[in-house]
């Protein structure tokens, strides 16, 4: 809530400072005039999860540069969705300039998307449905449709062997244990060098299992259930894949599909190289490293995601020269990796992780704009052109 309150302030400043036509310098007297304005009809907010980022925050971005939005959510959040809108048109916004969609994405998502009039569309959720709807738009006749898409990410931590190991397993189990893992921000590969990974890695276990899984009511409870059904047994199918090929490191997790419930998880495996995929829920994997840290975080680099990087070191110079050489979006040190906060840490990826601009930061609303050059001969009108400069 405070996070979709901080979106809406932000956007509704930086809306008026980015919108103002700004003089250029330009011959022979008179300036060129450049200017920023809606785009039009849409963007589309094809919203994924709304299990942590606040919709509103997108169609806040549209409405305060002048666009109409249609807004559809996740499927497994329409509630909160629609109560978000609705305070949206309490507060004034005009029904024709936001409109909520509800249903699959399958069917109402993609005919949002392959609808003529839309301006844009903006995406939060998975990688694979970013890629189907960049091909939808370019399959389609037409302006050119700009996309904003943010999406999910394989986020490693690089630990070296200065880390103070308690910093480093309350940064863990934070980062990849708290909202069920079901961050897109959340870690997913600890890499952790070999010197000192004994004990991270049994501080790490000690930690995790003193967290306390079950109904998010109950005050006492840390993890709560994953989102539905289908995370529930997607997660169940990775798990059985890690038993078979990776060291477990903490208890195996019931599997009670009723309540949902993932306890936290962690496998140690050979090589960065080995995690192929986002895992949407409490699951870390741990890698030992030797060698040069460069090459450990050129090996994350090749994974292809760009999202989020955690750095436990205690040498200033080798955190600056890691988070140079990083492609990625939103690098933490010495810290957790979770938990961006609006016009502070604005936040997303590259590569596989989205498209940027990054939401909550001063480039984001440029992408919802229009940009017009107005540029006037002065000199037609005939007469003195230095009596006008
Ligand atoms: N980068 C970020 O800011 C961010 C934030 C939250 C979640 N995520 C990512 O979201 C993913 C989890 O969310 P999810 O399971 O809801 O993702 P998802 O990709 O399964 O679904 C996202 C949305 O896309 C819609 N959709 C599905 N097919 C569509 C189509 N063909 N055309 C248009 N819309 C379609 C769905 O209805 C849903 O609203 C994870 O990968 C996570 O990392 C990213
Ligand atoms: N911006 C949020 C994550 C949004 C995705 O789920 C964070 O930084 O944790």
């Amino acid at each position: 809530m405070r996070e979709a309150i901080d979106f809406l302030r932000y956007y509704a400043a930086e809306a008026e400072r980015i919108m103002q036509p700004q003089a250029l310098p330009a011959r022979p007297a008179r300036p060129t005039c450049c200017g920023c304005r809606g785009a039009g009809r849409g963007p589309a907010s094809a919203r994924g999860t709304s299990r942590w980022r606040s919709s509103p925050a997108v169609v806040a971005a549209a409405l305060a540069t002048g666009n109409t939005a249609l807004a559809k959510p996740a499927e497994q959040t329409p509630a909160i969705a629609a109560a978000a809108v609705r305070l949206l048109h309490e507060a004034g916004v005009p029904a024709d300039a936001l409109q909520l969609l509800h249903g699959p994405g399958e069917t109402i998502g993609a005919a949002l998307v392959a609808e003529p009039g839309i301006a844009g569309v903006v995406f939060t959720g998975s990688t694979p449905v970013a890629k189907a709807i960049q091909r939808a738009l370019a399959a389609k006749d037409g302006p050119i449709v700009p996309l904003i898409a943010e999406t999910g990410g394989i986020n490693a931590m690089l630990v070296d062997s200065t880390a103070l190991p308690e910093q480093v397993a309350d940064a863990v189990v934070q980062s990849a244990f708290r909202s069920a893992g079901q961050r897109c921000s959340a870690l997913r590969l600890l890499c952790v060098h070999e010197g000192i990974a004994d004990g991270v890695i049994a501080m790490v276990q000690g930690a995790a299992r003193e967290l306390v899984t079950g109904d998010p009511v109950r005050w006492q409870t840390d993890v709560g259930p994953v989102i539905d059904g289908e995370a529930f047994e997607a997660l169940q199918r990775h798990l059985r894949r890690l038993h078979a090929q990776a060291r477990p490191l903490l208890p195996a997790a019931a599997t009670d599909a009723g309540t949902r419930l993932v306890p936290p998880q962690a496998f140690e495996v050979a090589r960065i190289e080995d995690v192929r995929q986002e895992i949407f829920g409490p699951v870390l994997h741990v890698v030992r490293w030797s060698g040069d840290p460069r090459a450990a975080i050129a090996a994350i680099n090749r994974l292809g995601y760009g999202l989020t990087l955690g750095l436990q070191t205690r040498i200033d110079s080798r955190a600056e020269a890691l988070a140079r050489d990083a492609r990625i979006g939103n690098v933490y040190v010495n810290r957790n990796m979770i938990g961006a906060v609006v016009g502070v840490q604005p936040f997303g990826g590259e590569g596989l992780s989205g498209t940027g601009p990054k939401a909550g930061g001063p480039h984001y609303l440029y992408r919802f704009c229009g940009e017009q050059t107005v540029t006037v001969n002065t000199t037609a009108a005939g007469g003195n052109v230095a009596l006008l400069a």
